[in-house]
């Protein structure tokens, strides 16, 4: 993980100044979707990229030990070890940033990558996921519970109420608040932006959480009916470019939900490289949270080695 951005007083005139241009920013998404994808080796290196900057996911009722078990023995090699060899990629240790559970499936994962000799972080989702409508009290406590049985990064997500009503002072409070439950563990911040309502929301709720200590700033939970977008995106990137200029301070990016085909990877790729530059393409600065991405970009890894796509068998552990 890159430096912890240690956050800064609550900057009340900058947030109640932003305005933000709803065209131009669907016109900049639009831009970096029609963008050409590179091809062939360039593509199979890109999507090796993709790989190590995703967050293996799963957030469902029906886990259990043995379901987080065998994400997290994917997380560790990710990708067939004979389709790396054909790339000459096998010994450069690949494998996903991170996986990522409910708080109450922390140690079933911390057991599983400690069993498979990997030190692999294990990011747990708390606050209330995914409504965040729980007393702060127990929210703090779901942190601070998640720490303790292993997790080295939080997905917090915000109190929408706080935010919808403009009521930043006290938001930038929680955020603070569940920062110091964190201690040593990164936080990510989820912003739930398919229910803020305006893109201006979405970059005040942004800089709010960047205030206020959050490591990486996340679009959703997965859980919402609108999710990851790319021109929401563009509104947080700049957000946090903008938090960089004035701060120094640099914070991660994570879209997350409905991210499913290797070539939405490729465009998440394309608009970090575009909006923020190659410093923000590593694990540290940027991750996608996917429950099911993995499997197509091995997929397409496969047919890039094989000439062919498999048959359902052939990668029966995506
Ligand atoms: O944080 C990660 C998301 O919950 C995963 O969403 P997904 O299942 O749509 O990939």
């Amino acid at each position: 993980m890159s430096a912890r951005n240690p956050g800064m007083q609550l900057d009340l005139e900058w947030v109640s100044k932003v305005r933000v241009n709803h065209q131009a920013v669907l016109k900049r998404a639009q831009q970096i979707q029609a963008r050409k994808l590179a091809k062939k080796q360039w593509q199979a290196a890109w999507l090796l990229k993709a790989v190590t900057c995703i967050d293996l996911t799963t957030l469902a009722g029906d886990d259990t030990p043995s379901n987080v078990h065998r994400l997290c023995l994917k997380a560790t090699q990710p990708i067939r070890h004979d389709l790396l060899k054909s790339m000459d990629m096998h010994d450069k240790d690949i494998t996903t940033a991170a996986v990522c559970v409910y708080p109450a499936r922390v140690a079933d994962a911390v057991k599983s990558l400690k069993a498979a000799n990997s030190s692999l972080p294990v990011a747990s989702v708390a606050t209330g996921f995914p409504a965040g409508q729980t007393h702060l009290q127990s929210r703090l406590e779901e942190v601070r519970l998640a720490v303790a049985d292993g997790a080295s990064e939080i997905d917090i997500v915000i109190n929408r109420m706080l935010a919808l009503t403009g009521q930043w002072e006290a938001l930038y409070q929680e955020i603070r608040q569940f920062r110091e439950a964190c201690g040593e563990a990164h936080m990510k911040t989820i912003l739930a932006v398919g229910e803020l309502g305006t893109f201006t929301n979405v970059y005040k709720a942004s800089l709010v959480a960047m205030m206020a200590g959050s490591d990486f700033i996340k679009t959703s939970t997965g859980k919402e009916s609108v999710n990851a977008t790319y021109p929401v995106a563009v509104v947080m990137v700049r957000a946090i470019r903008d938090y960089f200029m004035r701060t120094r301070h640099k914070v991660g990016f994570k879209p997350a939900g409905g991210i499913r085909t290797a070539k939405d990877s490729l465009v998440w790729l394309t608009l970090m490289k575009e909006e923020l530059g190659d410093e923000w393409l590593r694990p540290d600065l940027f991750r996608l949270g996917a429950s099911t991405l993995l499997a197509d970009i091995e997929r397409q890894v496969y047919h890039y080695v094989n000439g062919r796509y498999p048959a359902y068998h052939e990668l029966p552990l995506a």
